[in-house]
């Protein structure tokens, strides 16, 4: 279905292995690596303060707010445009991307996923709706992909871009005397398939994060409790202080197992005959990563239904679990922007725990109204939309999110 939208043949994420997936993929990881990826961390402290402040004017719009954190983030990453009013045009542009991927469902949920050859039916063809989808929306799609990147490249010959994804790649290609229509394609679609990889991503992690602390009181008073201790009350943590903080650590890795972003994870290709298991399975074989049965594997974690975060502290104080690093997927298709997600997930974590408190609204009676766990899937997976009471946790608390975007 994506293919019909135009992503068959640029993004990573469906390139098959050869030389563009090769040269595609050498840029992720030298952008996103776990050293460069630190450039980007005063980016998502400023971003983590602002989440926190419309959080103080209004709660009620939490989802909101964090999906406005996580597109300022990747869209400041990926073209070094900083996100500073709620119409922008690239949080316009991440609302419409979300919009237009929504629109086709669950990943394989459309028969052209299970019968490519139905890709070929006019689009006349009754029940052929996705064709019908996509040849009115592909213009869109393509007009949105190449904004970024027109508009970085301006900035550069006026010498006023600031350093990102982007221009960092466009400027080694211009010193290595490499520039080419195809690598600005590649280029074009890569920053642009940084917001489809990570915004929604980011923002499923952050929204079910929310959902673990309303429905887990005494991990969220726990982890309050251990930034109290280590930070004290009258700053807010910062990126210096995540070592001294393992148990916030553990609750973040602990939200990502309870709960994977993307419990199917993207599918795999077998590009030889294999047998696993005595089951043979032939080349050209269509693999999905069950992630979440992972996650929930009772020979990895002990009681994996119970959200414990203590789980994955050396024992005796915790049972010495790994943290879940299949949420990222695996081998050579391994996320690459994972380092940059857990650095926002950490921030947004740490700052939230600090500053506020989150509880159950109340019904008419006064008796708290407790949201099930209950999750939408399409590419990645969601919260069903719940209330919660976000409330600063002290006066001196709200003072320091209102001074922190000074
Ligand atoms: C908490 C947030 C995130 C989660 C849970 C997540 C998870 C995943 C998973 C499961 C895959 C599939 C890996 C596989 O096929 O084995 C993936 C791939 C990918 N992710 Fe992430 N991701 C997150 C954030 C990000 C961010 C922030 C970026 C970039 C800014 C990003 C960029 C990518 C890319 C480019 C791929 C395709 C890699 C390839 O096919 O070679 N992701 N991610």
């Amino acid at each position: 279905m994506l293919e019909l939208l135009g992503w068959a043949s640029g993004p990573l994420v469906f390139l098959g292995y050869g030389r563009a997936f090769h040269d595609t993929r050498k840029i992720f990881q030298k952008q996103l690596s776990r050293q460069t990826s630190a450039i980007f961390q005063d980016n998502q402290s400023r971003q983590a303060a602002i989440l926190a402040q419309n959080l103080l004017e209004t709660p009620d719009k939490f989802e909101d707010h964090i999906q406005r954190f996580a597109s300022a983030v990747v869209m400041e990453i990926a073209y070094g445009h900083h996100v500073s009013s709620p119409d922008d045009p690239y949080l316009r542009i991440a609302d419409k991307i979300n919009e237009l991927v929504a629109g086709i469902g669950a990943q394989g949920s459309n028969l052209v996923d299970l019968f490519p050859f139905l890709i070929k039916l006019p689009a006349w063809f009754p029940g052929a709706w996705y064709i019908r989808y996509a040849n009115k929306h592909l213009p869109t799609f393509l007009r949105i992909q190449r904004y970024g990147f027109d508009e970085v490249r301006k900035e550069m010959e006026r010498g006023t871009a600031k350093p990102s994804f982007l221009s960092l790649n466009l400027e080694e290609l211009a010193r290595e005397g490499r520039e080419s229509e195809e690598e600005f394609r590649r280029l074009e679609v890569s920053s642009f398939h940084l917001y489809g990889a990570g915004g929604e991503t980011t923002k499923s992690t952050l929204h079910t994060m929310i959902l673990a602390l309303l429905l887990n009181p005494q991990a969220q008073k726990k982890a309050q409790g251990e930034i109290d201790k280590v930070i004290g009350v009258h700053r807010l943590p910062d990126f210096t202080d995540r070592e001294a903080l393992p148990y916030v650590e553990c609750l973040m890795y602990e939200t990502m197992r309870w709960h994977p972003a993307v419990p199917l994870g993207i599918p795999h290709r077998v590009m030889e005959d294999d047998m696993y298991e005595g089951m043979f399975i032939p080349k050209g074989s269509t693999i999905v990563p069950n992630i979440r049965s992972m996650t929930l594997d009772e020979s990895v974690h002990k009681n994996p239904e119970t959200f414990f975060p203590e789980r994955y502290l050396p024992q005796p104080a915790g049972l010495g679990e790994g943290y879940p690093h299949s949420v990222f997927g695996f081998g050579r298709r391994l996320c690459p922007g994972r380092h940059l997600a857990v650095a926002s997930v950490w921030i947004v974590l740490v700052t939230l725990l600090s500053a506020f408190d989150i509880r159950p609204v109340k019904d008419a009676n006064g008796d708290d109204i407790i949201p099930p766990a209950e999750f939408h899937t399409a590419l990645s997976s969601h919260p069903v939309p719940f209330k919660c009471a976000i409330t600063p946790r002290s006066e001196l608390a709200r003072n320091l999110v209102l001074r922190s975007k000074e």
